[in-house]
């Protein structure tokens, strides 16, 4: 390819990744139409583009210089700020336009209205009536009011049957009682609960005439709309810092016999009419739809995260030297290194790999929601299954490549210059929130059950899980070769699939056959039923990603992702280092690789990540504007470790 195609390149870089550069065989911007879609991507660069010329949306220090505090206020700031602009700058109906503008101004840490986007507003459109749409949901949009979505308690947040916290209705005042009744029931961990949101959905057992009818969602007002002050009968407050997220107010919330009215039962599914009369929802976990909104989105956002670490480890690899290959020659590249290129290049198939399936689940998410509002639930089962697994593979793998991303970077990595340690950190709540992982993955795997009981009573389930009914062609990989073609990888790896989830039904079968119950034979079984759920969702990823390079019209953006394809494929079918021929294939590409993804240096926040690649002068004035260099003798020193250390030479000469 010739250069001028390379839009990374730049007068006045460091010449060490110019060089990177000049290699690459395929246009960055070609190739990151693929990764974002078109829209988004231009979208993306126009988007950038108008946070650069207002300098009010700019970091006032380097995030990981500030105090909480001055963290959580810089996130408020922004996000005042930003509501002046944001209409000029994006579509706000388009969520991964809001998301990247999001991103680039306030970052990955949280902000006051995370929530309020993620699930406040989508648990109002999936769970709200016409009526309380019009009372709230407009409201919300508009941002008169803020809101969060308190589901899980300081005692339970995998098993929602056994939330504690109750809303019990009182027909003759037609309104519900909310009470936290024990501390265990205090509402724990919703994102910007604690000092910023007005209102929540709370998620309360409902009980009528003493019949306990399961979790549903009620509307409460948590402060007064003028003074923000606490309402009545509420006890709130945020839970302190956490290993990542130090901008978000994760909150507590007490709830003392606080009544509301009877429509502030979220009733578009369930209803409890003013006699008490309830009415069952058509689908039991419709209630859980805001759950599932965001488990969709989650991939893209992780895929995104993997490269951020990706894109600043890759970069870094290829201006830091250290050691030789060929004594009598210069001092290498650390790219340069098999085991540093082992390390990096199948995260980065993955990253792309990861963004396919993303976008795969959300659009999987519209299409349900729009036959849904049809009237016809039979999608719900499908997407559960899809999100659940996804979820738990994705945010595991990415905190995984995010780790290595980070130790290829050396000593740099570990200073927060890097930003490696916020990323990880983000990257890994992912694990827990919307689902423990593991818990995830027994959801899909009691959908794979069902499908392998189907295939037993021959019949053919249909769609990702179509291929469990196929024969099994071969039993053994030690005559698969990579070089048959891709649809023998896939071949293969549905084999592989298909016999752990066999195997994994077969021994649940023979737990229930001797006597055990139900419970307690799928408890024997979860270690293997997570592996097959593991199997099932890197086997669709891995699917995804190539029906996808097949759809790529480029020729020249289409090899490179074929050569990312054929590493992502080996790398996962035989579960180790890719081969020496995939690694020689991606190297002279790798720095054109990360640069489709287009992340900017404000995006960044990362001193070793710099587009352009002058790292060393800027880690040196990072260093200098440490708060802890603002004297030359740090106060504390003078009042314990001096006096000590006086006192000790003090008594050595005595
Ligand atoms: C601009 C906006 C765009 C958005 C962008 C977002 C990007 C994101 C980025 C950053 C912002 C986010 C920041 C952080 C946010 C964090 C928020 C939170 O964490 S909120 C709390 C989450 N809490 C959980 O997820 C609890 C986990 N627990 C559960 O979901 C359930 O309790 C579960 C599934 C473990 C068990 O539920 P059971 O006990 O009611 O049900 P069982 O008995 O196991 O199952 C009965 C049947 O129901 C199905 N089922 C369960 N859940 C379902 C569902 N959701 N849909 C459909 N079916 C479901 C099951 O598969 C089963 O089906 P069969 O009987 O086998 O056919
Ligand atoms: C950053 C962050 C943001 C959050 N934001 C929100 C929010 O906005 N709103 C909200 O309501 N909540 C929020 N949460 C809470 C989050 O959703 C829960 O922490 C999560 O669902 C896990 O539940 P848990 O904490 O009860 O874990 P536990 O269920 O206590 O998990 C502990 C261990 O037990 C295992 N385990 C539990 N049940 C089973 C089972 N049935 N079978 C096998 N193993 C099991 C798990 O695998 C895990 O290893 C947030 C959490 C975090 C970290």
């Amino acid at each position: 390819m010739s250069a001028h195609l390379n839009a990374a390149l730049r007068e006045g870089d460091n010449p060490e990744l110019t060089e990177e550069r000049r290699k690459a065989t395929f246009d960055t911007r070609k190739l990151a139409d693929e990764f974002f879609g078109s829209h988004l991507a231009r979208r993306r660069r126009e988007i950038a583009k108008a946070i650069d010329a207002i300098p009010e949306l700019h970091d006032t220090k380097p995030l990981p210089f500030m105090t909480r505090e001055e963290k959580v206020e810089e996130a408020a700031r922004k996000v005042f700020t930003l509501s002046k602009h944001i209409t000029d700058i994006v579509d706000l109906s388009n969520n991964r336009e809001t998301q990247s503008l999001n991103e680039m101004v306030i970052g990955i840490e949280g902000m006051p209205i995370s929530l309020h986007f993620a699930m406040f507003i989508p648990a109002l459109q999936g769970q709200a009536d016409d009526e309380q749409k019009r009372e709230w949901l407009d409201r919300a949009i508009r941002m008169e009011i803020i809101g969060t979505y308190a589901q899980t308690e300081l005692g339970h947040g995998t098993n929602l049957r056994m939330l504690e916290t109750t809303a019990t209705y009182d027909k003759q005042n037609k309104e519900f009682i909310l009470n936290s009744p024990t501390l265990t029931s205090l509402k724990w961990w919703p994102g910007n609960m604690g000092k910023s949101c007005n209102y929540a959905i709370v998620v309360a057992n409902l009980i009528i005439d003493d019949k306990l009818l399961g979790p549903h969602s009620f509307m409460v007002q948590l402060r007064d709309e003028n003074s923000h002050e606490t309402m009545p009968n509420i006890q709130i407050g945020d839970i302190g810092p956490k290993m990542a997220y130090n901008s978000s107010d994760n909150g507590f919330l007490k709830l003392s016999n606080l009544r509301i009215p009877r429509r502030n039962m979220l009733m578009k599914h369930a209803k409890v009419q003013e006699d008490g009369t309830y009415k069952k929802p058509p689908h039991e976990k419709l209630a859980y739809s805001a759950m599932v909104h965001v488990r969709s989105h989650m991939i893209t956002q992780h895929a995104m995260l993997l490269a951020y670490a990706l894109s600043i480890s890759t970069r870094y690899s290829c201006i830091r030297r250290q050691g030789y290959i060929d004594p009598k020659k210069d001092e290498v590249k650390v790219i340069e290194y098999q085991t540093q290129q082992h390390r990096l290049f199948p995260h980065i198939a993955r990253a792309y790999a990861f963004a396919f399936a993303g976008t795969e689940s959300i659009r999987k998410f519209e299409i349900m929601k729009r036959s849904l509002e049809a009237g016809n639930i039979e999608l719900i089962a499908d997407l559960h299954a899809l999100t659940s697994g996804l979820k738990a593979v994705v945010t595991y793998l990415a905190g995984q490549g995010i780790e290595q991303a980070r130790q290829a970077c050396g000593g740099h990595g570990y200073s927060m210059a890097s930003y490696m340690g916020e990323i990880y950190g983000v990257g890994i709540a992912g694990c827990t929130y919307e689902g423990e992982n593991l818990v995830m993955m027994q959801q899909l795997g009691r959908y794979l059950i069902k499908a392998v009981k189907s295939v037993k009573e021959g019949k053919k389930p249909t769609g990702y899980v179509a291929y469990l009914a196929h024969a099994g062609q071969r039993h053994s990989l030690i005559d698969c070769r990579p070089n048959e073609g891709y649809a023998e990888h896939i071949r293969a790896f549905e084999h592989i699939a298909r016999r752990q989830t066999f195997r994994a039904a077969e021994r649940l079968q023979k737990y229930e056959n001797s006597g055990l119950s139900t419970e307690q034979a799928w408890n024997n079984c979860t270690v293997e039923l997570n592996r097959a759920s593991r199997l099932h969702t890197r086997l669709f990823i891995a699917c995804n990603f190539y029906e996808r390079v097949l759809d790529v019209e480029d020729m020249a953006v289409r090899e490179v992702l074929e050569d990312l394809l054929h590493l992502h494929l080996n790398y996962e079918l035989i579960d180790i280092a890719s081969y020496a021929l995939e690694a020689k294939k991606i190297r002279p590409n790798a720095v054109s690789l990360v640069d489709s993804w287009e992340i900017t240096d404000r995006e960044h926040r990362s001193v070793l990540g710099r587009r352009d690649g002058h790292v060393y002068e800027n880690l040196f004035k990072w260093a200098k504007s440490s708060d802890l260099n603002q004297n030359d003798v740090l106060p504390s020193h003078k009042k314990h470790l001096l006096p000590m250390m006086l006192n000790a030479r003090k008594q050595s000469k005595l």
